[in-house]
Protein backbone atom coordinates (compact mmCIF):
# COMPACT_ATOMS: atom_id res chain seq x y z
CA UNK A 1 0.00 0.00 0.00
CA UNK A 2 2.77 2.48 0.63
CA UNK A 3 5.93 3.61 -0.81
CA UNK A 4 9.24 3.11 -0.44
CA UNK A 5 10.60 4.66 3.12
CA UNK A 6 11.87 7.76 3.20
CA UNK A 7 12.86 10.28 5.64
CA UNK A 8 10.81 13.29 5.82
CA UNK A 9 11.16 16.74 7.75
CA UNK A 10 7.99 17.88 9.98
CA UNK A 11 8.71 21.74 10.38
CA UNK A 12 7.16 22.61 13.80
CA UNK A 13 6.67 20.98 16.99
CA UNK A 14 3.58 21.36 18.31
CA UNK A 15 0.82 19.09 18.64
CA UNK A 16 0.10 18.47 14.63
CA UNK A 17 3.47 18.36 13.51
CA UNK A 18 4.32 15.78 16.46
CA UNK A 19 1.17 13.67 16.17
CA UNK A 20 2.29 13.43 12.36
CA UNK A 21 6.04 12.74 12.72
CA UNK A 22 4.28 10.06 14.39
CA UNK A 23 2.30 8.45 11.75
CA UNK A 24 4.99 8.58 9.61
CA UNK A 25 7.20 6.94 11.88
CA UNK A 26 4.50 4.43 12.35
CA UNK A 27 5.05 3.56 8.42
CA UNK A 28 8.82 3.21 8.94
CA UNK A 29 9.83 6.64 7.75
CA UNK A 30 12.50 8.37 9.58
CA UNK A 31 11.28 11.86 10.29
CA UNK A 32 13.32 14.77 11.29
CA UNK A 33 11.11 16.75 13.58
CA UNK A 34 12.24 20.32 13.42
CA UNK A 35 11.28 22.97 16.53
CA UNK A 36 12.69 26.80 17.62
CA UNK A 37 12.68 25.55 20.71
CA UNK A 38 16.60 24.26 21.59
CA UNK A 39 15.03 22.56 24.76
CA UNK A 40 12.21 21.03 23.18
CA UNK A 41 14.71 19.14 20.34
CA UNK A 42 16.71 17.66 23.75
CA UNK A 43 13.49 16.53 25.24
CA UNK A 44 12.64 14.81 22.03
CA UNK A 45 15.79 13.50 21.66
CA UNK A 46 17.12 12.30 25.02
CA UNK A 47 13.55 11.00 26.52
CA UNK A 48 11.15 10.72 23.24
CA UNK A 49 8.25 12.91 24.74
CA UNK A 50 6.92 16.11 23.68
CA UNK A 51 5.28 16.57 27.20
CA UNK A 52 4.00 20.06 26.79
CA UNK A 53 2.02 19.12 23.62
CA UNK A 54 1.62 15.59 23.66
CA UNK A 55 1.59 14.53 27.31
CA UNK A 56 1.99 11.11 28.56
CA UNK A 57 2.96 9.89 25.08
CA UNK A 58 6.05 8.31 23.79
CA UNK A 59 7.53 9.37 20.62
CA UNK A 60 9.34 6.85 18.43
CA UNK A 61 12.81 6.66 17.44
CA UNK A 62 12.79 7.06 14.60
CA UNK A 63 11.85 10.54 15.13
CA UNK A 64 14.92 12.70 16.02
CA UNK A 65 14.53 16.51 16.85
CA UNK A 66 16.78 19.17 14.86
CA UNK A 67 17.24 22.77 16.05
CA UNK A 68 19.26 23.74 12.75
CA UNK A 69 16.50 24.17 10.09
CA UNK A 70 19.77 23.55 7.41
CA UNK A 71 20.39 20.04 8.47
CA UNK A 72 16.75 19.13 9.21
CA UNK A 73 16.42 19.94 5.39
CA UNK A 74 19.48 18.84 4.08
CA UNK A 75 19.49 16.54 0.84
CA UNK A 76 14.80 16.21 1.71
CA UNK A 77 12.41 15.98 -0.99
CA UNK A 78 9.60 16.14 1.14
CA UNK A 79 8.36 18.94 3.86
CA UNK A 80 5.42 18.69 6.23
CA UNK A 81 4.89 22.02 7.42
CA UNK A 82 2.95 22.21 10.90
CA UNK A 83 3.54 25.97 11.83
CA UNK A 84 0.60 28.66 12.49
CA UNK A 85 -0.65 30.41 10.11
CA UNK A 86 0.80 33.23 11.13
CA UNK A 87 4.10 31.86 11.59
CA UNK A 88 4.26 30.37 7.66
CA UNK A 89 5.56 33.46 6.14
CA UNK A 90 8.61 33.36 8.48
CA UNK A 91 9.16 29.88 8.16
CA UNK A 92 9.26 29.68 4.67
CA UNK A 93 11.65 32.92 4.93
CA UNK A 94 14.03 30.80 6.71
CA UNK A 95 13.81 28.01 4.86
CA UNK A 96 14.70 29.13 1.76
CA UNK A 97 18.08 30.45 3.00
CA UNK A 98 19.11 27.12 3.46
CA UNK A 99 17.43 25.01 1.27
CA UNK A 100 20.20 24.56 -1.70
CA UNK A 101 17.71 21.69 -4.16
CA UNK A 102 13.25 21.92 -4.83
CA UNK A 103 11.06 20.01 -1.99
CA UNK A 104 7.18 19.04 -1.77
CA UNK A 105 5.43 21.14 0.76
CA UNK A 106 2.27 19.27 2.55
CA UNK A 107 1.18 21.87 4.81
CA UNK A 108 -1.09 20.90 7.23
CA UNK A 109 -2.17 24.36 8.95
CA UNK A 110 -5.87 25.74 8.48
CA UNK A 111 -6.12 29.05 8.40
CA UNK A 112 -6.50 32.02 6.17
CA UNK A 113 -4.24 35.22 6.13
CA UNK A 114 -5.93 38.31 7.46
CA UNK A 115 -5.76 41.62 5.12
CA UNK A 116 -4.13 39.74 2.30
CA UNK A 117 -7.12 37.26 2.49
CA UNK A 118 -4.45 34.51 1.05
CA UNK A 119 -5.17 30.72 1.70
CA UNK A 120 -1.82 28.81 3.12
CA UNK A 121 -0.83 27.20 -0.18
CA UNK A 122 -0.82 30.81 -2.09
CA UNK A 123 1.06 31.97 1.08
CA UNK A 124 4.12 29.73 0.48
CA UNK A 125 4.09 30.19 -3.22
CA UNK A 126 4.18 33.89 -2.50
CA UNK A 127 7.15 33.12 -0.16
CA UNK A 128 9.49 30.15 -1.67
CA UNK A 129 10.87 30.69 -5.11
CA UNK A 130 9.62 28.81 -7.74
CA UNK A 131 12.99 27.23 -8.57
CA UNK A 132 12.78 25.66 -4.74
CA UNK A 133 9.39 24.55 -4.90
CA UNK A 134 8.21 21.41 -6.62
CA UNK A 135 4.30 20.93 -5.48
CA UNK A 136 2.33 22.45 -2.87
CA UNK A 137 -0.15 19.65 -0.55
CA UNK A 138 -2.75 20.06 1.45
CA UNK A 139 -3.42 18.01 4.32
CA UNK A 140 -6.76 18.63 5.98
CA UNK A 141 -9.65 17.09 7.61
CA UNK A 142 -10.90 15.88 10.88
CA UNK A 143 -7.98 15.04 12.86
CA UNK A 144 -6.73 16.14 16.54
CA UNK A 145 -3.49 15.33 17.44
CA UNK A 146 -4.52 13.78 20.79
CA UNK A 147 -6.55 10.90 19.35
CA UNK A 148 -3.94 10.65 16.25
CA UNK A 149 -1.49 10.00 18.75
CA UNK A 150 -3.41 7.65 20.13
CA UNK A 151 -3.64 5.83 17.38
CA UNK A 152 -7.69 6.32 17.20
CA UNK A 153 -9.24 5.79 13.63
CA UNK A 154 -8.66 8.86 11.77
CA UNK A 155 -9.50 10.17 7.95
CA UNK A 156 -8.32 13.03 6.23
CA UNK A 157 -7.56 14.37 2.77
CA UNK A 158 -5.18 15.37 0.58
CA UNK A 159 -5.32 17.66 -2.27
CA UNK A 160 -2.84 19.68 -4.72
CA UNK A 161 -2.92 21.12 -8.04
CA UNK A 162 -0.69 18.55 -9.03
CA UNK A 163 -2.55 15.11 -7.82
CA UNK A 164 0.38 13.40 -8.57
CA UNK A 165 1.89 15.27 -5.47
CA UNK A 166 -1.03 14.60 -3.45
CA UNK A 167 -1.07 11.08 -4.06
CA UNK A 168 2.50 10.39 -2.68
CA UNK A 169 1.84 12.12 0.20
CA UNK A 170 -1.23 9.90 0.63
CA UNK A 171 1.22 7.01 0.36
CA UNK A 172 3.56 8.55 3.22
CA UNK A 173 1.19 8.56 5.74
CA UNK A 174 -2.07 6.01 4.97
CA UNK A 175 -2.01 3.17 7.26
CA UNK A 176 -4.94 1.00 9.36
CA UNK A 177 -5.21 4.26 11.67
CA UNK A 178 -4.63 6.97 9.85
CA UNK A 179 -6.93 6.71 6.16
CA UNK A 180 -5.98 9.64 3.64
CA UNK A 181 -8.64 10.37 0.91
CA UNK A 182 -7.19 12.48 -2.12
CA UNK A 183 -9.53 14.94 -3.11
CA UNK A 184 -8.56 17.69 -6.29
CA UNK A 185 -10.83 20.41 -4.55
CA UNK A 186 -7.80 22.97 -3.28
CA UNK A 187 -9.83 26.16 -2.96
CA UNK A 188 -12.49 24.01 -1.07
CA UNK A 189 -10.14 22.18 1.22
CA UNK A 190 -8.43 24.72 2.62
CA UNK A 191 -11.59 27.07 2.87
CA UNK A 192 -13.28 24.50 4.72
CA UNK A 193 -10.42 23.93 7.20
CA UNK A 194 -9.80 27.21 7.73
CA UNK A 195 -13.37 28.45 8.32
CA UNK A 196 -14.85 25.61 10.60
CA UNK A 197 -12.58 27.46 13.18
CA UNK A 198 -15.07 30.61 13.12
CA UNK A 199 -17.88 28.11 13.52
CA UNK A 200 -16.18 26.19 16.35
CA UNK A 201 -15.35 29.17 18.49
CA UNK A 202 -19.12 30.37 17.67
CA UNK A 203 -20.05 26.71 18.84
CA UNK A 204 -18.23 26.66 22.11
CA UNK A 205 -19.87 30.29 22.67
CA UNK A 206 -23.27 29.35 22.70
CA UNK A 207 -22.06 25.73 24.77
CA UNK A 208 -20.55 28.36 27.64
CA UNK A 209 -23.67 30.57 27.37
CA UNK A 210 -25.65 26.57 28.25
CA UNK A 211 -28.09 27.29 24.84
CA UNK A 212 -27.70 23.83 24.33
CA UNK A 213 -27.79 21.08 21.26
CA UNK A 214 -30.30 22.85 19.23
CA UNK A 215 -28.12 25.75 18.80
CA UNK A 216 -25.18 24.13 18.28
CA UNK A 217 -27.09 22.10 15.27
CA UNK A 218 -28.03 25.14 14.25
CA UNK A 219 -24.48 27.00 14.18
CA UNK A 220 -23.02 24.18 12.61
CA UNK A 221 -25.72 23.90 9.42
CA UNK A 222 -26.08 27.82 8.87
CA UNK A 223 -22.25 27.89 9.31
CA UNK A 224 -21.37 25.24 6.88
CA UNK A 225 -23.96 26.72 4.44
CA UNK A 226 -21.83 30.19 4.95
CA UNK A 227 -18.76 28.59 4.43
CA UNK A 228 -20.28 26.66 1.28
CA UNK A 229 -21.74 30.24 -0.44
CA UNK A 230 -17.94 31.91 0.27
CA UNK A 231 -16.00 28.87 -0.76
CA UNK A 232 -18.10 28.36 -3.64
CA UNK A 233 -18.19 32.19 -4.74
CA UNK A 234 -14.15 31.71 -5.05
CA UNK A 235 -14.39 28.64 -6.77
CA UNK A 236 -14.70 25.41 -4.88
CA UNK A 237 -16.38 22.64 -5.69
CA UNK A 238 -19.70 22.69 -3.55
CA UNK A 239 -19.38 18.82 -2.92
CA UNK A 240 -16.23 19.39 -1.01
CA UNK A 241 -18.33 20.97 1.89
CA UNK A 242 -20.17 17.60 2.42
CA UNK A 243 -16.66 15.84 2.86
CA UNK A 244 -13.39 15.62 5.52
CA UNK A 245 -12.23 18.71 4.87
CA UNK A 246 -16.16 20.28 5.53
CA UNK A 247 -18.43 18.57 8.01
CA UNK A 248 -16.39 16.19 8.92
CA UNK A 249 -13.95 18.65 10.40
CA UNK A 250 -17.12 21.38 11.16
CA UNK A 251 -18.38 18.50 13.78
CA UNK A 252 -14.91 17.63 15.54
CA UNK A 253 -14.29 20.54 15.89
CA UNK A 254 -17.59 21.88 17.08
CA UNK A 255 -17.83 19.01 19.32
CA UNK A 256 -14.79 17.59 20.83
CA UNK A 257 -13.39 18.90 23.64
CA UNK A 258 -9.33 18.90 22.42
CA UNK A 259 -10.49 21.80 19.91
CA UNK A 260 -8.78 24.81 21.35
CA UNK A 261 -11.33 27.10 18.98
CA UNK A 262 -14.48 25.33 20.98
CA UNK A 263 -12.46 25.48 23.97
CA UNK A 264 -11.66 29.32 23.38
CA UNK A 265 -15.15 30.02 22.61
CA UNK A 266 -16.65 28.15 25.35
CA UNK A 267 -14.31 30.78 28.00
CA UNK A 268 -15.37 33.53 25.97
CA UNK A 269 -19.46 32.17 26.69
CA UNK A 270 -18.67 31.79 30.39
CA UNK A 271 -17.58 35.58 30.22
CA UNK A 272 -14.02 36.31 29.87
CA UNK A 273 -12.16 38.39 27.85
CA UNK A 274 -10.35 37.58 24.55
CA UNK A 275 -7.25 38.29 26.07
CA UNK A 276 -7.81 36.53 29.12
CA UNK A 277 -8.45 33.23 26.90
CA UNK A 278 -5.96 33.72 24.31
CA UNK A 279 -3.12 33.84 27.48
CA UNK A 280 -4.36 31.00 29.08
CA UNK A 281 -4.52 28.26 25.47
CA UNK A 282 -0.41 28.31 25.47
CA UNK A 283 -1.63 26.73 21.87
CA UNK A 284 -2.91 28.37 18.36
CA UNK A 285 -6.21 29.46 18.63
CA UNK A 286 -6.54 29.58 14.81
CA UNK A 287 -10.57 31.21 14.55
CA UNK A 288 -9.50 34.44 15.98
CA UNK A 289 -7.08 35.58 13.14
CA UNK A 290 -9.76 33.63 10.89
CA UNK A 291 -12.34 35.32 10.98
CA UNK A 292 -11.20 38.72 10.66
CA UNK A 293 -10.31 37.36 7.08
CA UNK A 294 -13.50 35.79 6.63
CA UNK A 295 -14.89 38.49 7.27
CA UNK A 296 -12.94 40.76 4.91
CA UNK A 297 -13.67 37.63 2.21
CA UNK A 298 -17.39 38.09 2.71
CA UNK A 299 -16.66 41.63 1.92
CA UNK A 300 -14.97 41.18 -0.70
CA UNK A 301 -17.15 38.50 -2.77
CA UNK A 302 -19.99 40.17 -1.07
CA UNK A 303 -21.70 36.81 0.36
CA UNK A 304 -24.20 37.04 3.65
CA UNK A 305 -21.68 35.18 6.69
CA UNK A 306 -23.82 36.07 9.46
CA UNK A 307 -22.60 34.01 12.23
CA UNK A 308 -19.28 35.54 10.60
CA UNK A 309 -20.21 38.61 11.33
CA UNK A 310 -21.57 38.37 14.59
CA UNK A 311 -18.60 36.49 15.66
CA UNK A 312 -16.54 39.47 14.33
CA UNK A 313 -18.51 41.79 15.97
CA UNK A 314 -17.98 39.93 19.46
CA UNK A 315 -13.91 38.83 19.56
CA UNK A 316 -13.26 42.44 17.66
CA UNK A 317 -15.63 45.03 18.52
CA UNK A 318 -17.07 44.17 22.13
CA UNK A 319 -20.38 43.27 21.25
CA UNK A 320 -21.84 41.02 24.17
CA UNK A 321 -22.31 37.59 22.43
CA UNK A 322 -25.59 37.03 24.23
CA UNK A 323 -26.71 40.66 21.83
CA UNK A 324 -25.48 38.71 18.78
CA UNK A 325 -27.00 35.82 18.89
CA UNK A 326 -30.38 37.70 19.82
CA UNK A 327 -29.30 39.71 16.43
CA UNK A 328 -28.78 36.43 13.66
CA UNK A 329 -31.97 35.14 15.26
CA UNK A 330 -34.29 38.27 14.91
CA UNK A 331 -32.61 38.58 10.89
CA UNK A 332 -35.59 39.04 8.12
CA UNK A 333 -36.90 35.97 6.61
CA UNK A 334 -34.86 33.89 4.15
CA UNK A 335 -34.61 30.60 2.04
CA UNK A 336 -32.09 27.79 3.22
CA UNK A 337 -30.57 26.77 -0.04
CA UNK A 338 -31.51 30.08 -2.17
CA UNK A 339 -28.19 32.12 -2.03
CA UNK A 340 -26.02 29.22 -2.56
CA UNK A 341 -28.31 28.16 -5.52
CA UNK A 342 -27.87 31.90 -6.86
CA UNK A 343 -23.58 31.55 -6.81
CA UNK A 344 -23.91 28.15 -8.68
CA UNK A 345 -26.27 29.67 -11.37
CA UNK A 346 -23.69 32.85 -11.40
CA UNK A 347 -20.60 30.14 -11.59
CA UNK A 348 -22.90 28.05 -14.84
CA UNK A 349 -23.95 31.42 -16.14
CA UNK A 350 -20.12 32.88 -16.41
CA UNK A 351 -18.96 28.76 -18.04
CA UNK A 352 -21.52 29.76 -20.44
CA UNK A 353 -20.23 32.83 -21.86
CA UNK A 354 -16.66 32.31 -21.42
N1 LIG B 1 -3.61 20.25 16.88
C1 LIG B 1 -4.39 19.65 16.03
O1 LIG B 1 -5.07 18.69 16.40
C2 LIG B 1 -4.49 20.09 14.62
C3 LIG B 1 -3.92 21.29 14.20
N2 LIG B 1 -4.05 21.66 12.89
C4 LIG B 1 -3.44 22.90 12.41
O2 LIG B 1 -2.03 22.77 12.42
C5 LIG B 1 -1.42 24.07 12.61
C6 LIG B 1 -0.44 23.96 13.75
O3 LIG B 1 -1.22 23.68 14.90
P1 LIG B 1 -0.72 22.93 16.19
O4 LIG B 1 0.44 22.06 15.97
O5 LIG B 1 -1.91 22.34 16.78
O6 LIG B 1 -0.28 24.22 17.04
P2 LIG B 1 0.47 24.24 18.42
O7 LIG B 1 0.10 25.53 19.04
O8 LIG B 1 0.23 22.97 19.14
O9 LIG B 1 2.01 24.26 17.98
C7 LIG B 1 2.52 25.20 17.11
C8 LIG B 1 3.98 24.90 16.88
O10 LIG B 1 4.51 25.86 15.97
C9 LIG B 1 5.62 26.51 16.59
N3 LIG B 1 5.74 27.87 16.13
C10 LIG B 1 4.91 28.91 16.37
N4 LIG B 1 5.37 30.04 15.79
C11 LIG B 1 6.54 29.70 15.20
C12 LIG B 1 7.50 30.43 14.46
N5 LIG B 1 7.33 31.73 14.19
N6 LIG B 1 8.60 29.78 14.03
C13 LIG B 1 8.77 28.46 14.28
N7 LIG B 1 7.90 27.70 14.97
C14 LIG B 1 6.79 28.33 15.42
C15 LIG B 1 5.31 26.44 18.08
O11 LIG B 1 6.47 26.67 18.82
P3 LIG B 1 6.40 27.11 20.37
O12 LIG B 1 6.23 25.86 21.17
O13 LIG B 1 7.72 27.78 20.61
O14 LIG B 1 5.23 28.04 20.51
C16 LIG B 1 4.78 25.01 18.17
O15 LIG B 1 5.84 24.10 18.14
C17 LIG B 1 -2.59 25.04 12.87
O16 LIG B 1 -2.88 25.73 11.70
C18 LIG B 1 -3.75 24.13 13.25
O17 LIG B 1 -5.00 24.69 12.90
C19 LIG B 1 -4.67 20.89 11.97
C20 LIG B 1 -5.24 19.71 12.32
C21 LIG B 1 -5.18 19.20 13.68
O1 LIG C 1 -8.34 21.18 13.07
C1 LIG C 1 -8.47 20.54 14.08
C2 LIG C 1 -9.13 19.23 14.11
O2 LIG C 1 -9.41 18.76 12.83
C3 LIG C 1 -7.99 21.11 15.36
O3 LIG C 1 -8.90 22.03 15.81
P1 LIG C 1 -8.51 23.05 16.96
O4 LIG C 1 -7.41 23.93 16.40
O5 LIG C 1 -9.75 23.79 17.29
O6 LIG C 1 -8.00 22.23 18.12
Amino acid sequence: MQNKKEVITVIGAGSWGTALAMVLADNDHAVRLWSHNEEQVKEINEAHTNKKYLPGISLSELITGYASLSDALAGIETVVLAVPTKAIREVIGKMREVLTAPITIAHVSKGIEPDTLLRISEMIKEEMPAELLKDVVVLSGPSHAEEVSLRHPTTVAVTSENMAAAEKIQDLFINNNFRVYTNSDVIGVEIGGALKNIIALAAGITDGLGYGDNAKAALMTRGLAEIARLGTKMGANPLTFSGLAGIGDLIVTCTSVHSRNWRAGNMLGKGKSLDEVLDSMGMVVEGVRTTKAAYQLSKKYDVKMPITAALYEVLFNGKDAKDAAEILMSRGKTHEMEDLVNILEERIDETEFN
